[in-house]
């Protein structure tokens, strides 16, 4: 693996959800990244990403660097050709290669402006220091997709499936903040490529880009959605149609105790951090069903392999 930028990054989902579950099982004693460093830079705030990369390299021997790119870096240009004459003190050029002087591998979170849509799906913030770095980069959650997380939520689902084919159901959830579609997205891509029913629901208006859903089912009334799901990933995003907006929806989508009555018994997932009472009721994420802990746990997992992959391929 060169990159982990999507999750067209990896060619057989099985064998990096086996090893992420292997590395989990034992205590790795090899370690690869002795002598390397990770450098992570933060364009918006995290708690698990930024803690479970940094225990996940750690683990593989590497050395770790954290920035807050936003708040503690010059603000960075991004544009070829651009006179910077106003409020950017750094090109993406320089930065980036410094950058590679210091870092072994560079992961990056930049999250989307959900302004403009044709910008947002550029990418231009990973895929500039893809272009300008000479190490792999790694995403932390970008524009459009959460590649980390959705392998997360690909180990979890197998680590408690219990059916041939289970079915799992993406529900959207209300929020009072726009945000991005990344994790739907990527969890949407993952879903597609694992042997599970899948079925997104969401209110009219909030249907993932077409080439995402890429013909997945969406089935806008809740409740007949949830039916004899095995797996409930709930997850707000703002709307794709109308670009970032947060639209005015009806009914309640949120989801509770009630809305679990017509599934397996479902397990409930969330990538966190969750807005209580909001996104899902207290009574579900203090009860069984709530799988949202040991899904976190699995973050770093899913970065070891990972960074294992990429640090084996650079040794080649
Ligand atoms: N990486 C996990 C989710 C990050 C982000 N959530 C948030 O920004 C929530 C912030 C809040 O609840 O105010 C998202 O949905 O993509
Ligand atoms: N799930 C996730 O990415 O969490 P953070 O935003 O806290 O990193």
């Amino acid at each position: 693996m060169k990159n982990y930028i999507t999750l067209s990054d990896i060619d057989h989902v099985e064998t990096i959800i086996r090893e992420a579950r292997s590395l989990k099982s034992k205590n790795a004693s090899s370690k690869p990244g002795k002598g390397k460093t990770l450098g992570m830079l933060f364009f918006n705030n995290s708690l698990r990403t930024r803690l479970s990369t940094e225990k996940a390299a750690k683990l593989l021997g590497m050395e770790v660097m954290v920035m807050n790119a936003d708040k503690d870096g010059w603000a960075l240009e991004f544009e070829d050709g651009a006179v910077m004459n106003s409020d950017k003190a750094e090109h993406i050029k320089e930065a980036a290669a410094v950058l590679s002087q210091y870092c072994d591998i560079i992961a990056v979170r930049a999250f989307p402006g959900l302004k403009d849509k044709e910008k947002d799906e550029s990418e231009h913030v990973l895929n500039s220091f893809k272009k300008y770095a000479s190490v792999p980069i790694v995403n932390l959650e970008s524009a459009t997709g959460h590649p980390l997380q959705a392998l997360t939520d690909a180990i979890t689902i197998q680590e408690f499936n219990k059916a041939e084919r289970p079915k799992v159901v993406l529900s959207w959830a209300p929020h009072p903040k726009a945000l991005p579609q990344s994790v739907a997205n990527s969890f949407t891509e993952m879903m597609q490529r694992l042997e599970v029913d899948f079925v997104i629901t969401n209110p009219e208006g909030y249907d993932l880009a077409p080439h995402i859903r890429n013909g997945v089912k969406v089935e806008h009334d809740q409740e007949k959605a949830l039916k004899d799901a095995d797996f409930v990933y709930i997850k707000n995003w703002s709307s794709y149609e109308d670009y970032g907006q947060v639209l005015n929806v009806e009914k309640n989508w949120t989801v509770d105790q009630a809305k679990l009555k017509n599934t397996n018994n479902a397990k409930v997932m969330h990538c966190l951090p969750v807005r209580r009472n909001v996104v899902i009721a207290d009574d579900i994420l203090d009860s069984e069903n709530s799988i949202v802990i040991h899904q976190a746990n699995n973050r770093t997992f899913a970065a070891q392999a990972v960074l294992k992959r990429i640090l084996e391929c650079r040794k080649e």
